[in-house]
């Protein structure tokens, strides 16, 4: 085997903080959300969003419930100006609404973005300058405190222009770009002297977003890094610490998660996980595995399909199959064992007196997202006898015994082995007619009286005089017995002279009301041994009674 180039790689150096605190934490709330899937979303589009599909994905996110939302660059492009213009003089930012911006911090960047900003009443000027070790190499050549400068520089005239505005409700937010890239110790240096500009209090707090930029290590290793940062900052309470992850290693979620839990205050991150490369961090995931453990989670994803459909037009970006909470296929168990696991678990559910969700293979209630059960059993060659027994209660409402389950579940695998592919309830729906309704040949029941007689003494008998096609012959003959399916039994066998016993019967209605049709399962085994299941249905249970016994004949000669 050819091995692959790892040694150009160098492995991401460990944190110096043996006595961590983050891992025996958990999060019992909600963290402050932004999302900014107008701006880190937008920019990495192909075709970024139009004034008209950033509207409507702004309004999506105040419906969803976020209270604070970047809604671009302002200073980058005449759309992205001309977006929070329009927000703001059409007034279509709610009152509980914080727009934020985003500029580097360079003075053109910086004015421009304030001049975007006239006359808005809440808004946060986000400004960035990379810190990390490579950019200040390669592409900006400083040294460290030239670059710290860079962010002096940025804050003095972010605040200063604050005041020339005359602007009371602007607040600030300052990212040491690529975070996760910096020297800890030099990040924590130039946060300070941003800090020693804007002198923030309690009351009026300056942001520090720590981006990870590029993911660059485990999850572990970013929640030491803003532990560590979190120890160290200066005047905690006076800083918001925000994150805003990316999904390089496909690690974004849990690295938010870890963070929060190693003190972090606010998260930044995109409809599900839209962003520049492999994406910023999935507010939707992030936030319902809050959900699932039975935290609020402060943003309303109850109708999930609808966030998405907006998404999907908004951005020209597909959510995956398998997209956490979302994806086509999440709630969705093709595989034997857990169809049978969720179909027990589903009963069980509907019995449990306490209300919290306990069922196999799901871990949150489908409908708790706005999704049906419709689909969380679907059937092809990995499926099991169970999973079709689901599908034919679910979709048409025919309980097979559990008896049954195996003869039919063979008869679905015959078919989907064939064909290697799904198979939708209808055509599942078509086998069972197939199988066992639509056969007549060889017997045939043409017309079927039953008369019923009961004797003052309690004790009944059942006559039945039936019409019944054999090998194509019409044979009409008498039973007698103690009731319609015994008087039957008994009639045929003396005609026909096939002998079987009854080995099982049930039946159940399928539909309500007096217009009721009846199914009757029944099996039969004859005296050669062998035995299958038959199905009626009429609207007479006695009929649908005998029609299945009919059902099983065929079903044994075929
Ligand atoms: C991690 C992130 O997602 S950050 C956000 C990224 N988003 C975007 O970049 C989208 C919008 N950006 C843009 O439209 C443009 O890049 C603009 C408007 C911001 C800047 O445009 P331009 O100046 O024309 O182009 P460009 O970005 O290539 O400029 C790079 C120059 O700015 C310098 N620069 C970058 N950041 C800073 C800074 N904070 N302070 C000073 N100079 C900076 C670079 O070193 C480079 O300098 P050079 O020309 O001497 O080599
Ligand atoms: C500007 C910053 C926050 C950013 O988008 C990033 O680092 O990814």
């Amino acid at each position: 085997m050819k091995s692959m180039n790892f040694h150009r790689y160098r492995q991401f150096p460990g944190i110096n903080l043996s006595d961590r605190q983050w891992p025996s934490k958990t999060i019992t709330k909600a963290p402050i959300w932004c999302s900014v899937d107008l701006r880190d979303g937008n920019q990495a589009l192909r075709i970024p969003m139009n004034l008209e599909e950033k509207l409507q994905m702004f309004d999506l996110l105040v419906e969803v419930g976020f209270k604070e939302i970047e809604i671009g660059f302002p200073s980058a492009a005449q759309v992205e100006y001309d977006f929070a213009r329009v927000l703001i003089e059409e007034n279509r930012i709610p009152e509980d609404v914080t727009v934020q911006v985003l500029t580097q911090a360079r003075e053109h960047l910086i004015r421009k973005t304030y001049d975007a900003l006239e006359g808005v009443h809440k808004a946060i000027v986000h400004f960035y300058n990379s810190t990390s070790t490579l950019q200040r190499d390669v592409v900006f050549h400083m040294n460290q405190e030239q670059i710290k400068q860079i962010a002096v520089e940025g804050a003095k005239l972010v605040k200063s222009l604050k005041e020339e505005y005359g602007n009371p409700g602007i607040r600030f937010e300052y990212s040491p770009e690529s975070f996760t890239g910096t020297e800890l110790d030099y990040a924590l240096e130039v946060c300070h002297a941003v800090m020693d500009v804007f002198e923030p209090t309690p009351d009026n707090k300056l942001i520090l977003n720590l981006p990870a930029t590029v993911e660059m290590s485990t999850a572990n290793l970013h929640a030491d890094q803003i532990e560590w940062f979190c120890r160290h900052i200066r005047n905690r309470e006076s800083v918001l610490i925000s994150l805003h992850t990316h999904n390089d290693r496909g690690t974004a979620v849990a690295a938010a998660e870890l963070a929060v839990m190693a003190g972090a205050d606010r998260v930044e991150g995109t409809l599900f996980g839209n962003g520049e490369r492999t994406g910023n961090m999935d507010i939707v995931t992030m936030s319902l595995n809050l959900f699932s453990q039975g935290v609020d989670p402060k943003l309303d994803f109850s109708n999930i399909n609808r966030v998405r459909d907006i998404y999907e037009a908004c951005t020209r970006m597909n959510v995956h199959q398998r997209h956490p909470y979302v994806g086509e296929l999440v709630y969705t168990a093709f595989s034997g064992s857990h169809q049978d696991a969720i179909n027990k678990g589903m009963k069980a559910q509907e019995t449990r007196e306490d209300n919290f969700w306990d069922v196999p293979y799901l871990p949150i209630d489908p409908q708790d997202v706005g999704r049906t059960y419709q689909s969380i059993i679907r059937i092809n060659s990995q499926s099991g006898k169970g999973g079709v027994a689901y599908i034919m209660e679910r979709e048409f409402g025919y309980k097979l015994p559990k008896a049954m389950h195996p003869e039919f579940g063979r008869i679905i695998q015959q078919i989907t082995d064939q064909t290697g592919d799904e198979l939708p309830p209808h055509e599942i729906w078509k086998a069972f007619e197939q199988e066992y309704l639509n056969r007549t040949y060889p017997y045939h029941l043409r017309e079927c009286h039953i008369q019923m007689n009961a004797s003052e003494e309690g004790a009944s008998d059942t006559i039945v005089k039936a019409v019944v096609g054999i090998n194509g012959d019409v044979v009409e003959f008498e039973g007698k017995g103690n009731g319609p399916i015994d008087a039957f039994v008994k009639g045929f066998n003396q005609y026909s002279n096939v002998h079987f016993s009854l080995e099982s019967y049930s039946e159940h209605d399928i539909d309500h009301g007096s217009d009721a049709r009846a199914a009757a399962y029944i099996n039969i085994r004859k005296s050669s041994g062998r035995s299958a299941f038959g199905v009626g249905v009429d609207r007479n249970i006695n009929l649908a009674s005998i029609k299945a016994i009919l059902s099983a004949l065929n079903r044994l000669e075929a």
